[in-house]
């Protein structure tokens, strides 16, 4: 209930903010059309009365009445609808944006790595776009609050044994929250396979994968997986959509029954003479508004329930996201590294497994370096360069940054002088001036500084060769985007990574592994240049994880990463010199490559 109200204050708050002049309109007119109805009843009845009574005058007025209250019923409820159309949109804005925040707002990334997690992520991804239901279904509750009300009022005016109906209404509302828990529970069941299915989906409908799809042939036994998983959601749900409607229809029943017997109460009452016909009408028609009304609030409170299961799992993210969140921190990463970066019998287990990816790492990165890291699939090199950007603490051990603990240093800041090109990188869909620039938020527009990323990472060819050079669009989202290569993207990427002149720690993993191994390596030995003269003033280490041994053998350091372990270290001449995995590796890609 809380949680209800909660979401309701926040909605109502909302619109609000955005607008409170259509946000009082709407309340205005939902009400008005709500009250409409119940006084058309009254209307209808004392109709009815001046019709028996051959009152044509007051017959005719009364006519008149009931036809406006008629038309009110209809069209007030129809005008509320278009003042709230856009607070609802801005309600569902303010929802997504919401998640967005929350999903960004830690400085790890450890609460998207949760299992725990990933479903309660599903079901608020979905649920956002019900928000427009939601806000609906809070302004008609408002309303229907004033027409209950008005209704009850009449009813006990005629007899008071007639208050019993709204008392049971009561039945069917408390098994439509029944119901809906019985569905939000399997909602939540199924999220994995619906989740599972909703990949499948993606990756058999996406025109990036067409090809490998198409050659791999596998389309059939995608769908054949998604046809299961689907159906394994749908079993779920439907089961709990049958417990949901037998537990509402058993509380409409209990409603009917006493709908019966109010009516023929008040038949009793004007057949003995103590009441006329108007008040037959009158209640017949008012009894079965109450059904009504009974039906709208048990859908309404539905969608309430929705709204505020939506709002209690984005509580629940936003306080888990918070807890991950590390103490506070002092510190502040250093202008210059003098001594360089140092893990310290570091070892690392990820957040909801129970296997050491890492085990005892001590390692020296030092000042000025440019540090290759290099292993077999899955040794733990990425988890490496995450732990040095800080997006996990180690679960033993410390990263030093010059000496000072990185768990200790302000996040935000040590983000701020770091640079990263990662292998699963991000396609903007944006002009290529931006798609690049964001790498150095604050120069996003400058022109200058994107040619000289894009010169960096040897990628100034990509917009020479497009229609409107930087200012061209890409992706397939807009009519006149163009779509890039792989290759062109990871260049790109790779120039994004680069936007910073004079990071502290650039890691780029794997940037390049749409290039062929000239290219990659030509463009390292470019790069390894440019990051020597920057080095020489900022002390910046340049950590690069490649596959390819060709590529690494310039760099000062190489990081022999197998199983977890940091298994040899040291330059080219020194590890092929020492006969070990690295000269071993290296020797049987050198002969690969001819
Ligand atoms: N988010 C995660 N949650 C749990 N385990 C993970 C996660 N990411 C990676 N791992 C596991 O950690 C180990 C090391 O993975 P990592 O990505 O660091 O390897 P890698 O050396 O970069 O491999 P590759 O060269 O294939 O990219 C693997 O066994 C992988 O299964």
């Amino acid at each position: 209930m809380r949680v209800l109200l909660t979401g309701a204050r926040t909605m109502i708050a909302t619109a609000w903010r955005s607008d409170p002049r259509k946000t009082a309109v709407a309340v205005a007119l939902m009400a008005a059309g709500a009250v409409a109805a119940p006084l058309l009843a009254a209307a209808l009845g004392w109709m009815t009365r001046e019709v028996v009574a051959g009152a044509p005058g007051r017959a005719v007025l009364a006519g008149v009445v009931v036809a406006t209250l008629a038309v009110a019923v209809l069209a007030f409820s129809h005008f509320a609808h278009l003042a709230y159309y856009e607070l609802a949109e801005l309600a569902e804005l303010d929802f997504d944006e919401r998640v967005v925040e929350v999903s960004n707002g830690s400085a790890g990334i450890e609460h998207h790595e949760r299992a725990e997690h990933a479903d309660t992520w599903t079901v608020l991804r979905q649920e956002g776009r019900r928000f427009r239901t939601g806000l609906e279904a809070l302004l008609n509750g408002a309303g229907l609050f004033l027409a209950v009300v008005l209704t009850a009022v009449l009813l006990a005016g005629r007899n008071p044994l007639l208050l019993l109906l709204p008392v049971a209404a009561v039945p069917p509302l408390l098994a439509g929250r029944a119901a809906e828990r019985v569905l939000d529970r399997a909602r939540t069941a199924t999220a994995e396979p619906t989740r599972a299915a909703l990949n499948l989906f993606h990756l058999a409908t996406s025109a990036r994968l067409a090809g490998e799809l198409r050659v791999s042939r596998v389309q059939g036994e995608l769908r054949a997986r998604h046809g299961r998983l689907w159906a394994e959601a749908t079993r779920g749900l439907w089961r709990a959509q049958l417990t949901a409607t037998c537990l509402r229809a058993a509380g409409q029943v209990v409603f009917a029954v006493a709908y019966v017997a109010g009516v023929l109460l008040v038949v009793r009452d004007a057949m003995a003479g103590r009441r006329g016909v108007g008040d037959v009408v009158l209640v017949i028609v008012l009894a079965a508004q109450v059904n009504q009304q009974v039906a709208t609030a048990v859908s309404l409170l539905q969608d309430l329930q929705r709204m505020a299961g939506a709002y209690r799992r984005l509580a629940e993210v936003t306080a888990s996201v918070a807890a991950d969140a590390p103490a506070p921190r002092r510190g502040s990463p250093p202008r210059r590294l003098h001594d360089g970066i140092t893990l310290d019998g570091v070892a690392f287990t990820y957040p909801g497994t129970d296997a050491p990816v890492l085990h005892r790492v001590d390692l020296h990165l030092p000042a000025g370096a440019t540090v290759a890291v290099v292993g077999g699939n899955g040794a733990g090199k990425s988890t490496l360069v995450k732990l040095l950007c800080g997006f996990y603490r180690p679960s033993e051990g410390r990263v030093l940054v010059d000496g000072a603990d990185l768990h200790g240093t302000r996040v935000d800041e040590w983000r701020a002088r770091i640079a990263a090109g990662f292998q699963d990188f991000v396609r903007y869909e944006f002009p290529v001036q931006e798609v690049v620039g964001l790498g150095d938020l604050p120069r996003v527009s400058s022109e200058p500084a994107v040619l000289a990323a894009l010169d960096r990472a040897d990628a100034a060819g990509v917009p020479a060769d497009l229609p409107d050079g930087l200012r061209t669009h890409l992706g397939k989202s807009y009519a006149d985007g163009v779509e890039l290569s792989g290759g062109q993207w990871q260049k790109l990427a790779l120039g994004r990574a680069l936007m910073r002149e004079e990071p502290l720690l650039l890691v780029l993993d794997e940037p390049t592994s749409a290039l062929d191994p000239e290219a990659e390596h030509a463009l390292f030995q470019r790069y390894a240049e440019h990051a020597k003269r920057v080095a020489a003033r900022t002390g910046g280490i340049t950590v690069f994880v490649s596959h390819r041994f060709s590529t690494v053998r310039s760099a000062d350091l190489i990081v022999v990463v197998e199983d977890g372990r940091v298994v040899e270290t040291g330059d080219h001449a020194a590890l092929t010199a020492a006969g070990g995995l690295y000269a071993e590796l290296f020797a049987l890609q050198a002969k690969a490559y001819g």
